[in-house]
Protein backbone atom coordinates (compact mmCIF):
# COMPACT_ATOMS: atom_id res chain seq x y z
CA UNK A 1 0.00 0.00 0.00
CA UNK A 2 1.72 3.40 -1.49
CA UNK A 3 3.48 5.43 1.37
CA UNK A 4 0.55 4.86 3.59
CA UNK A 5 -0.45 3.03 6.81
CA UNK A 6 -3.37 1.39 6.43
CA UNK A 7 -3.80 1.95 10.04
CA UNK A 8 -7.64 3.73 9.26
CA UNK A 9 -6.87 6.88 9.53
CA UNK A 10 -6.53 10.15 7.75
CA UNK A 11 -3.64 8.44 5.18
CA UNK A 12 -5.68 5.67 4.25
CA UNK A 13 -8.56 8.24 3.72
CA UNK A 14 -6.41 10.03 1.17
CA UNK A 15 -5.25 6.84 -1.34
CA UNK A 16 -8.97 6.00 -1.30
CA UNK A 17 -10.10 9.37 -2.28
CA UNK A 18 -6.93 9.42 -4.52
CA UNK A 19 -8.22 6.09 -6.09
CA UNK A 20 -11.98 7.35 -6.43
CA UNK A 21 -11.47 10.60 -7.81
CA UNK A 22 -8.74 9.14 -10.52
CA UNK A 23 -12.06 6.44 -11.70
CA UNK A 24 -14.75 9.54 -11.58
CA UNK A 25 -12.40 11.73 -13.96
CA UNK A 26 -12.12 8.33 -16.60
CA UNK A 27 -16.41 8.22 -16.40
CA UNK A 28 -17.45 9.99 -20.06
CA UNK A 29 -20.76 11.94 -20.55
CA UNK A 30 -22.39 9.05 -21.40
CA UNK A 31 -21.97 7.23 -18.00
CA UNK A 32 -22.36 10.77 -16.27
CA UNK A 33 -25.79 11.67 -18.23
CA UNK A 34 -27.07 8.27 -17.33
CA UNK A 35 -26.55 8.11 -13.44
CA UNK A 36 -27.62 12.13 -13.36
CA UNK A 37 -31.06 9.89 -14.59
CA UNK A 38 -31.24 6.92 -12.25
CA UNK A 39 -30.36 9.34 -9.79
CA UNK A 40 -33.41 11.75 -10.33
CA UNK A 41 -35.63 8.77 -10.91
CA UNK A 42 -35.02 6.80 -8.05
CA UNK A 43 -35.60 9.71 -5.68
CA UNK A 44 -38.80 11.34 -7.39
CA UNK A 45 -40.19 7.77 -7.15
CA UNK A 46 -40.00 8.04 -2.72
CA UNK A 47 -43.27 9.51 -2.52
CA UNK A 48 -42.47 11.48 0.69
CA UNK A 49 -39.55 12.84 -0.93
CA UNK A 50 -40.95 14.45 -3.55
CA UNK A 51 -44.30 15.81 -2.30
CA UNK A 52 -43.02 19.29 -1.27
CA UNK A 53 -41.22 19.67 1.77
CA UNK A 54 -37.31 20.96 2.23
CA UNK A 55 -34.76 18.64 0.61
CA UNK A 56 -31.24 19.43 1.16
CA UNK A 57 -28.90 18.49 -1.63
CA UNK A 58 -25.35 19.56 -3.01
CA UNK A 59 -25.21 20.66 -7.20
CA UNK A 60 -22.86 18.38 -8.92
CA UNK A 61 -19.83 19.08 -10.53
CA UNK A 62 -17.11 17.13 -11.94
CA UNK A 63 -17.64 13.46 -11.89
CA UNK A 64 -19.49 13.43 -8.98
CA UNK A 65 -22.78 11.36 -9.19
CA UNK A 66 -25.10 14.15 -10.80
CA UNK A 67 -27.90 16.02 -8.93
CA UNK A 68 -28.07 18.73 -11.16
CA UNK A 69 -31.83 16.64 -13.05
CA UNK A 70 -32.69 15.57 -9.67
CA UNK A 71 -32.37 19.26 -8.14
CA UNK A 72 -34.15 20.45 -10.91
CA UNK A 73 -37.22 17.60 -10.67
CA UNK A 74 -37.89 18.41 -7.47
CA UNK A 75 -38.00 22.20 -7.67
CA UNK A 76 -40.27 22.11 -10.22
CA UNK A 77 -42.58 19.70 -7.98
CA UNK A 78 -42.52 22.41 -5.46
CA UNK A 79 -39.94 20.85 -3.24
CA UNK A 80 -37.82 23.44 -1.61
CA UNK A 81 -34.17 22.75 -2.42
CA UNK A 82 -31.81 23.81 -0.23
CA UNK A 83 -27.66 23.66 -1.26
CA UNK A 84 -24.34 24.10 0.06
CA UNK A 85 -22.37 27.39 0.24
CA UNK A 86 -18.57 26.00 1.72
CA UNK A 87 -17.75 28.36 4.37
CA UNK A 88 -13.79 29.46 4.93
CA UNK A 89 -13.05 26.74 8.07
CA UNK A 90 -15.06 24.26 6.16
CA UNK A 91 -19.11 24.80 7.36
CA UNK A 92 -21.65 24.58 5.55
CA UNK A 93 -23.87 27.67 4.67
CA UNK A 94 -27.13 26.95 3.01
CA UNK A 95 -29.45 28.86 0.63
CA UNK A 96 -32.35 28.10 -1.69
CA UNK A 97 -32.47 26.80 -5.26
CA UNK A 98 -34.35 29.26 -7.26
CA UNK A 99 -33.58 28.13 -10.87
CA UNK A 100 -30.39 28.11 -12.41
CA UNK A 101 -29.94 31.94 -12.97
CA UNK A 102 -29.61 31.80 -8.88
CA UNK A 103 -26.51 29.87 -9.82
CA UNK A 104 -22.70 30.70 -9.73
CA UNK A 105 -19.07 29.07 -10.05
CA UNK A 106 -17.59 29.49 -6.79
CA UNK A 107 -14.26 28.18 -5.84
CA UNK A 108 -12.66 24.91 -5.43
CA UNK A 109 -14.71 24.52 -8.69
CA UNK A 110 -18.25 24.12 -7.20
CA UNK A 111 -21.16 25.65 -8.54
CA UNK A 112 -23.04 27.59 -5.35
CA UNK A 113 -26.71 29.37 -5.24
CA UNK A 114 -26.13 33.29 -5.20
CA UNK A 115 -29.28 33.94 -2.56
CA UNK A 116 -30.09 34.72 1.00
CA UNK A 117 -27.70 32.69 3.47
CA UNK A 118 -30.10 30.98 6.18
CA UNK A 119 -26.85 29.80 8.08
CA UNK A 120 -25.37 26.26 8.88
CA UNK A 121 -28.64 25.35 11.15
CA UNK A 122 -31.02 25.16 8.00
CA UNK A 123 -30.38 21.83 7.87
CA UNK A 124 -32.41 21.58 10.65
CA UNK A 125 -35.33 22.13 8.90
CA UNK A 126 -34.26 19.24 5.62
CA UNK A 127 -36.69 16.46 5.41
CA UNK A 128 -33.91 14.55 3.77
CA UNK A 129 -30.20 15.36 3.09
CA UNK A 130 -28.48 14.19 0.14
CA UNK A 131 -24.85 13.98 0.44
CA UNK A 132 -22.13 14.08 -1.98
CA UNK A 133 -19.39 10.86 -0.80
CA UNK A 134 -16.79 9.83 -2.57
CA UNK A 135 -17.32 5.87 -1.09
CA UNK A 136 -19.46 4.47 1.35
CA UNK A 137 -19.97 0.91 3.40
CA UNK A 138 -22.20 -1.33 4.21
CA UNK A 139 -22.14 0.15 7.30
CA UNK A 140 -22.93 3.17 6.25
CA UNK A 141 -19.59 4.96 7.18
CA UNK A 142 -18.69 8.18 4.50
CA UNK A 143 -15.95 9.23 2.80
CA UNK A 144 -15.81 12.34 1.47
CA UNK A 145 -13.73 15.58 0.13
CA UNK A 146 -11.35 15.45 3.65
CA UNK A 147 -12.47 19.05 4.97
CA UNK A 148 -15.17 17.32 7.45
CA UNK A 149 -18.07 19.39 5.84
CA UNK A 150 -20.38 16.85 6.22
CA UNK A 151 -19.29 15.42 9.45
CA UNK A 152 -20.03 18.83 10.49
CA UNK A 153 -22.92 19.68 8.59
CA UNK A 154 -24.92 16.35 9.93
CA UNK A 155 -24.84 17.70 13.22
CA UNK A 156 -27.39 20.07 12.20
CA UNK A 157 -30.25 17.56 10.97
CA UNK A 158 -32.78 16.40 12.79
CA UNK A 159 -32.72 13.08 14.24
CA UNK A 160 -35.74 11.51 12.27
CA UNK A 161 -33.63 13.08 9.07
CA UNK A 162 -32.06 10.47 6.98
CA UNK A 163 -28.76 11.37 4.98
CA UNK A 164 -28.66 9.88 2.17
CA UNK A 165 -25.31 9.68 0.14
CA UNK A 166 -24.84 9.36 -3.17
CA UNK A 167 -22.08 7.22 -5.18
CA UNK A 168 -21.35 5.12 -8.08
CA UNK A 169 -21.91 0.82 -8.32
CA UNK A 170 -18.54 0.32 -7.46
CA UNK A 171 -17.88 3.13 -4.48
CA UNK A 172 -20.03 1.16 -2.33
CA UNK A 173 -17.62 -0.98 -0.59
CA UNK A 174 -17.47 -3.41 2.44
CA UNK A 175 -15.13 -1.40 4.94
CA UNK A 176 -13.96 2.04 5.09
CA UNK A 177 -12.02 3.45 7.86
CA UNK A 178 -13.98 4.87 10.38
CA UNK A 179 -12.22 8.08 12.69
CA UNK A 180 -14.67 9.04 15.61
CA UNK A 181 -15.92 12.35 14.25
CA UNK A 182 -17.56 10.60 11.02
CA UNK A 183 -20.84 10.76 10.56
CA UNK A 184 -22.55 7.45 9.27
CA UNK A 185 -25.01 7.82 6.60
CA UNK A 186 -28.74 6.58 7.06
CA UNK A 187 -29.19 5.17 3.21
CA UNK A 188 -27.03 5.03 0.35
CA UNK A 189 -28.60 5.62 -3.44
CA UNK A 190 -26.35 3.56 -6.53
CA UNK A 191 -27.43 3.83 -9.99
CA UNK A 192 -27.16 0.21 -10.64
CA UNK A 193 -28.54 -0.79 -6.83
CA UNK A 194 -30.99 1.56 -6.22
CA UNK A 195 -32.09 3.19 -2.39
CA UNK A 196 -30.84 0.85 0.54
CA UNK A 197 -31.16 1.80 4.16
CA UNK A 198 -28.49 0.67 6.48
CA UNK A 199 -29.71 -1.25 9.54
CA UNK A 200 -30.22 1.26 12.43
CA UNK A 201 -30.86 4.15 9.53
CA UNK A 202 -33.73 5.99 9.92
CA UNK A 203 -36.76 6.16 7.47
CA UNK A 204 -39.72 7.93 7.18
CA UNK A 205 -42.13 5.34 7.89
CA UNK A 206 -39.71 1.96 7.76
CA UNK A 207 -37.42 0.63 5.04
CA UNK A 208 -40.55 -0.59 3.55
CA UNK A 209 -41.31 2.66 2.05
CA UNK A 210 -37.97 2.67 -0.04
N1 LIG B 1 -20.97 19.55 -5.51
C1 LIG B 1 -20.52 19.57 -4.26
N2 LIG B 1 -20.75 20.61 -3.49
C2 LIG B 1 -20.26 20.63 -2.23
C3 LIG B 1 -19.49 19.58 -1.72
C4 LIG B 1 -19.25 18.47 -2.58
O1 LIG B 1 -18.59 17.48 -2.22
N3 LIG B 1 -19.78 18.51 -3.83
N4 LIG B 1 -19.01 19.65 -0.43
C5 LIG B 1 -18.64 18.53 0.31
O2 LIG B 1 -18.04 18.63 1.33
C6 LIG B 1 -18.89 20.96 0.18
C7 LIG B 1 -17.60 21.63 -0.29
N5 LIG B 1 -16.50 20.92 0.21
C8 LIG B 1 -15.17 21.12 -0.09
C9 LIG B 1 -14.24 20.39 0.62
C10 LIG B 1 -12.89 20.56 0.41
C11 LIG B 1 -12.46 21.47 -0.54
C12 LIG B 1 -11.00 21.63 -0.75
O3 LIG B 1 -10.29 21.88 0.18
N6 LIG B 1 -10.53 21.43 -1.95
C13 LIG B 1 -9.13 21.51 -2.28
C14 LIG B 1 -8.55 20.28 -2.89
C15 LIG B 1 -9.26 19.01 -2.66
C16 LIG B 1 -10.48 18.83 -3.54
O4 LIG B 1 -10.65 19.50 -4.58
O5 LIG B 1 -11.30 17.95 -3.22
C17 LIG B 1 -8.92 22.63 -3.28
O6 LIG B 1 -9.82 22.84 -4.12
O7 LIG B 1 -7.90 23.26 -3.19
C18 LIG B 1 -13.40 22.19 -1.24
C19 LIG B 1 -14.74 22.02 -1.02
C20 LIG B 1 -20.11 21.77 -0.12
N7 LIG B 1 -20.47 21.74 -1.50
N1 LIG C 1 -17.48 17.97 13.95
C1 LIG C 1 -16.28 18.45 13.56
N2 LIG C 1 -15.84 19.62 14.01
C2 LIG C 1 -14.64 20.10 13.61
N3 LIG C 1 -13.83 19.47 12.76
C3 LIG C 1 -14.22 18.30 12.27
C4 LIG C 1 -15.47 17.73 12.63
N4 LIG C 1 -15.60 16.56 11.98
C5 LIG C 1 -14.49 16.43 11.25
N5 LIG C 1 -13.65 17.46 11.42
C6 LIG C 1 -12.33 17.64 10.81
O1 LIG C 1 -12.40 17.40 9.43
C7 LIG C 1 -11.24 16.69 9.01
C8 LIG C 1 -11.58 15.78 7.86
O2 LIG C 1 -12.37 14.70 8.31
P1 LIG C 1 -12.66 13.46 7.34
O3 LIG C 1 -11.40 13.03 6.70
O4 LIG C 1 -13.45 12.44 8.09
O5 LIG C 1 -13.58 14.18 6.26
P2 LIG C 1 -14.68 13.58 5.34
O6 LIG C 1 -15.79 13.00 6.14
O7 LIG C 1 -14.04 12.69 4.36
O8 LIG C 1 -15.16 14.91 4.61
P3 LIG C 1 -16.55 15.67 4.54
O9 LIG C 1 -17.27 15.52 5.85
O10 LIG C 1 -16.15 17.06 4.23
O11 LIG C 1 -17.30 15.09 3.44
C9 LIG C 1 -10.74 15.95 10.22
O12 LIG C 1 -9.35 16.06 10.32
C10 LIG C 1 -11.41 16.61 11.39
O13 LIG C 1 -10.46 17.25 12.20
Amino acid sequence: MSGSSGDGGPSEKARLRGDVLARRRARGAEERARVGSAVRDALMGVPWLAMGGTVACYYSVGGEPGTRKLVTALWKRGTYVLLPVFLPGGDLDWAAFDGPEGLAPAGHGLVEPTGHRYGPGALARADAVVCPALAVDRNGNRLGRGAGCYDRALAHKGPHTPAIALVHDDELVDSLPAEPHDRPVDAVLTPGGGLRVFAGGVWPGGDDTV
